[in-house]
């Protein structure tokens, strides 16, 4: 799939010797008289450019130029990827007007990596950075795309100061296209990406762990790795360095940097509609819905969802609003709103996308099949295999949603429990959750790392499960998160459940989820074992006591214990429940808090919860 440029370069680079090449490109000012190079040659050489171990790659080009001489690529678009980097004033505004005025100048923006706040490298008496990096098509030639970067960083008040100082903006070319590039003033690929992490990382981001096209290809081969740029990431230390000191990926939200990934937040519900199907009608005053908020801010929550369209069928606290309306969106956001949450994903209001890509707040975009009208109809409750289908389909909306101008570091991911799913569907979810990033991953890291948000509180299929009206599904809201978070890395086989959970919402739960599990999910993963975590929320207790394989809910007077060598353990627990439990209800801090600490521990989702009013009364 080389194209016909490529091609050209590719056998010019096997006729000249590097120095010589340079020399032959500005005398002739590149005339592509290589169709006849090539026929003479014939397509065979190419393997002796084939790059290394790493396996798909084909070839890649060199060409050597200058800037003062016409050797510029012209007229095709070439796939670029470019680097940003700010720690001097405002850091956030400095990329939204670089990327704006990138567009401006002919460079088009078609994958945003995650951002991360970094540790200064280099010289390190100086603020902390964000970075991040973009993939762009762009017909201006390397040089061109040089200048107009320096012009950009001058126009957003770059001066020259010391090497590796401090800046408002920094835009480094780390690949353009398959070529390599070497003249005085510009080095393609950028020759210190392999020693950075700061920006292997947002590189990583860019690519998904499928690798999609012979640039891609490229790309790894350059990193000069068997494994390419995934094994060479893999040998700085990946995922290990992020959340380290020198290095959070985070989202901007309320003029702050907020790194997701340290704790599970808690969202909760403010519906100020008179139809909700949970808590419809009660908070319409203002007076009462103040209040409302403040007791859940009180009892932990970390974000308020205030849904004003009715989707039925803090430290820093947030404010998100649940709409699907552009005007409504752009209304909130004009009004302080921090985060606007879309259940549509843009599909309800083809404005959205637009709107959302002016505005700063992170945007949830979650996966739906029609609108909440035809949701549950027949036609959207098909999927052959419900978490590949949902991945596929979010992807596709957040692609559409980053091509039309909003960051993907400023997407929250919502794989829409309870919409358009069936009972089963939503069981599925919350047990496939890792496997929803992983199959995300394979198109676009940077997507598969984004927040994830989970919304079972209350809805319909807890009822199903244990017949509960809305305001008493609380416990089975919990179970269904717990078990979202738990039950896929700790539960081994558990012959004797069945007898034991038939009243129970929890333990249904469980039982519905531990029989949807596939074996895989049966595997004990030692590392993840934490090996006493407690998880109490309105009225019973969860106790996961993993290294002995036990897994025992404790409701009211009643305590189950699964797992081997149970009567053995169950008086061991029983004990551990009447000493705890007595200090339980004297703990002061609210349950959501809990949660969310024992959420954070593992998983990196967020979740979205009711409120719980008397966790220990
Ligand atoms: N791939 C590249 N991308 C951007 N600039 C490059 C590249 N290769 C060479 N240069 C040259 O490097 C010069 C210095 O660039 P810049 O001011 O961004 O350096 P820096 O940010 O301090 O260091 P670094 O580029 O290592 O991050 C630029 O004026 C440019 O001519
Ligand atoms: N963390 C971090 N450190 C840096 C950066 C940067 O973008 N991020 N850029 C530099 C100049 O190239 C020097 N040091």
């Amino acid at each position: 799939m080389f194209d016909f440029l490529a091609e050209c370069e590719l056998f010019m680079v096997l006729f000249y010797p590097c120095d010589q090449w340079l020399d032959y490109c500005i005398n002739i000012h590149f005339v592509y008289p290589q169709m006849s190079i090539l026929k003479y040659l014939g397509t065979s050489r190419h393997k002796l450019f084939a790059a290394g171990k790493y396996p798909k790659v084909l070839s890649f080009s060199t060409f050597h130029t200058t800037p003062n001489s016409s050797v510029e690529l012209h007229s095709q678009e070439k796939e670029v990827v470019i680097t940003l980097g700010s720690n001097v004033g405002d850091r956030l505004h400095n990329f939204k007007e670089a990327l704006k005025l990138m567009k401006n100048s002919g460079i088009n923006i078609t994958r945003h990596a995650c951002l991360y706040e970094t540790a200064p490298a280099y010289v390190t008496d100086q603020p902390r950075f964000i970075n991040s990096a973009v993939r762009v098509v762009t017909k201006l030639g390397p040089h061109e795309l040089l200048s107009t970067l320096k012009r950009i960083e001058k126009d957003l008040g770059r001066t020259d100061g010391i090497r590796y100082g401090p800046r408002p903006i920094d835009l480094d070319i780390l690949f353009y296209g398959k070529y390599k590039v070497r003249s005085d003033i510009l080095t393609v690929p950028h020759e210190r990406i392999w020693e950075r992490p700061f920006v292997m990382a947002p590189l990583m981001d860019l690519l998904g762990s499928a690798i999609d096209s012979d640039t891609v290809a490229a790309w790894h081969s350059f990193a000069g790795h068997s494994g390419g740029l995934s094994g060479l990431w893999e040998d700085l230390g990946s995922e290990s360095l992020i959340g380290e000191e020198g290095m959070y990926r985070v989202i901007p939200v309320a003029k702050g940097l907020l790194d997701w990934s340290r704790r599970t937040s808690v969202m909760g519900i403010l519906n100020v509609t008179p139809d909700s199907f949970s808590d419809g009608g009660n908070f319409l005053s203002v007076e009462s819905a103040v209040s409302q908020v403040r007791l859940m801010i009180s009892e932990g929550a970390d974000m308020i969802d205030i849904g004003a369209q009715s989707t039925r069928p803090m430290a820093r606290k947030l404010i998100s609003v649940d709409t699907f309306y552009s005007e409504v969106a752009l209304e909130a956001v004009s009004n302080g709103a921090h985060l606007i949450n879309d259940v549509s994903a843009g599909q309800l209001d083809s404005n959205m996308f637009k709107v959302m890509a002016d505005l700063d707040v992170p945007y949830v975009a979650m996966h739906m099949r029609g609108d909440p009208s035809t949701m549950q109809n027949s036609e959207n409750l098909k999927y052959d295999n419900v978490c590949k289908e949902i991945s596929s389909e979010l992807y596709s909306r957040v692609r559409e949603a980053e091509m039309s101008g909003i960051p993907a570091w400023r997407i929250i991911i919502d794989p829409g429990i309870g919409f358009s799913k069936k009972t089963e569907h939503n069981l599925e979810i919350l047990l496939g959750l890792p496997d929803i990033r992983k199959e995300i991953g394979t198109r676009s890291l940077s997507i598969s790392h984004a927040p994830m948000l989970i919304g079972p509180s209350r809805k319909r299929f807890l009822g199903e499960i244990c017949p509960r009206p809305a305001a008493e599904r609380d416990p089975a809201t919990i179970a269904s998160v717990t078990a979202a978070y738990l039950l896929l890395v700790l539960i081994v086989k558990l012959p004797e459940y069945l007898d034991l959970c038939s009243n129970n919402s929890v333990s249904v739960v469980l039982r519905y989820v531990t029989s949807t599990a596939s074996p895989k999910n049966h595997q004990i993963n030692k590392e993840n074992i934490h090996t006493q975590t407690l998880i109490s929320a309105g009225g019973f207790i969860c106790f996961f006591h993993l290294d002995i394989f036990t897994f025992a809910s404790f409701s009211a007077h009643k305590t189950f214990v699964f797992g081997r060598q149970r009567r053995k353990r169950e008086e061991k627990i029983r004990k551990f429940f009447d000493s705890t439990r007595k200090t339980l209800r004297k703990i002061s801090f609210p349950f959501t808090d809990i949660l969310a600490k024992v959420f954070f521990e593992t998983h990196k989702i967020s979740i979205q919860l009711p409120f719980f009013p008397h966790s220990f009364s």
